[in-house]
């Protein structure tokens, strides 16, 4: 796969998040070092990392979730820490998560579950305003014709979509993408890389990916950091960071590429 043309609409005048100096210890265990992170507006960021070394953690942090031990996170213009549970609430709502375990409801047609957001969070919206929307994040996701389907009659591939979809349902300024590729078949993870970048295109959103799979992350990135030791080592372009003469990295790139 080739790597990805940068997005021309990168905004490097406006960070949406900006964190400097994070640190989070579990006990005696420190997991981020003093990390620190730019996400411009209209950017996709993967961050790279052996297992453990505390991706999950920073998204937690970022979204309010674990707090930080040191350190300023801010995120959309506001200091994460600071706020009030209700103004966390607030900004989460801001933030679409694709998690690994964010899984449809079962029970549920696939409209069903693309409502289940707007009934909570947009209760004064339309009916009709609300199937234009559907209308238009399954077709951000190429899947409109699933609209009364159960997710049992859907593929992996088509469930993650749909899990994007409902993510997008609320139009987040910001999507974190937690291993969007786990689990599926090189041709599947291949299609959801493109989504990722559609999606970064038709709604203007900011990303980061976290990821092991080096395809995605070569695919998805218009920069790429690696975590090692509990800092941000690289970042810079997919094949600029992976030039670095260090042998750690040069290890996880012969490790994991498939090309
Ligand atoms: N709530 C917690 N309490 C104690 N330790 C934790 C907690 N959350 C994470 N850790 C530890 O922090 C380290 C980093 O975890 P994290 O889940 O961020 O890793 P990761 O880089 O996302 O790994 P993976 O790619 O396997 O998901 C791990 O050693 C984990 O055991």
């Amino acid at each position: 796969m080739r790597a990805k043309e940068i997005n021309p609409k990168i905004d490097r005048n406006e960070k949406v998040i900006f964190i400097r100096g994070l640190q989070k210890a579990f006990d005696e265990f420190e997991v981020l070092k003093g990390v620190n992170l730019d996400l411009y507006k209209g950017e996709n960021l993967v961050v790279l990392g052996r297992s453990g070394t505390g991706k999950s953690v920073l998204i937690k942090i970022i979204s309010g979730l674990l707090q930080a031990d040191e350190g300023q996170v801010n995120v959309l213009g506001r200091e994460v820490s600071k706020l009030t549970s209700k103004e966390l609430d607030a900004l989460r709502l801001k933030i679409g998560f694709s998690f690994q375990n964010s899984a449809l409801y079962d029970s549920m047609t696939v409209k069903e579950n693309l409502e289940f957001p707007l009934e909570r969070h947009a209760k004064d919206m339309s009916v009709n305003e609300r199937n234009e929307l559907i209308d238009v994040v399954l077709d951000a996701v190429g899947l409109s014709q699933a609209l009364n389907q159960m997710p049992s009659e859907l593929s992996g591939g088509q469930r993650k979509r749909i899990g994007i979809a409902r993510t997008l349902i609320l139009r987040p300024d910001i999507m974190l993408y937690d291993e969007p590729t786990a689990g599926l078949d090189p041709i599947t993870s291949i299609e959801i890389n493109k989504l990722i970048n559609e999606v970064q295109r038709r709604f203007n959103t900011s990303s980061i990916i976290i990821t092991h799979d080096l395809t995605c992350a070569r695919a998805v990135g218009d920069r790429v950091v690696m975590l090692l030791d509990g800092h941000f080592q690289r970042q810079g372009t997919f094949e600029e960071v992976f030039a670095a003469p260090d042998e750690r990295i040069q290890a996880f790139y012969n490790y994991n590429f498939i090309d």
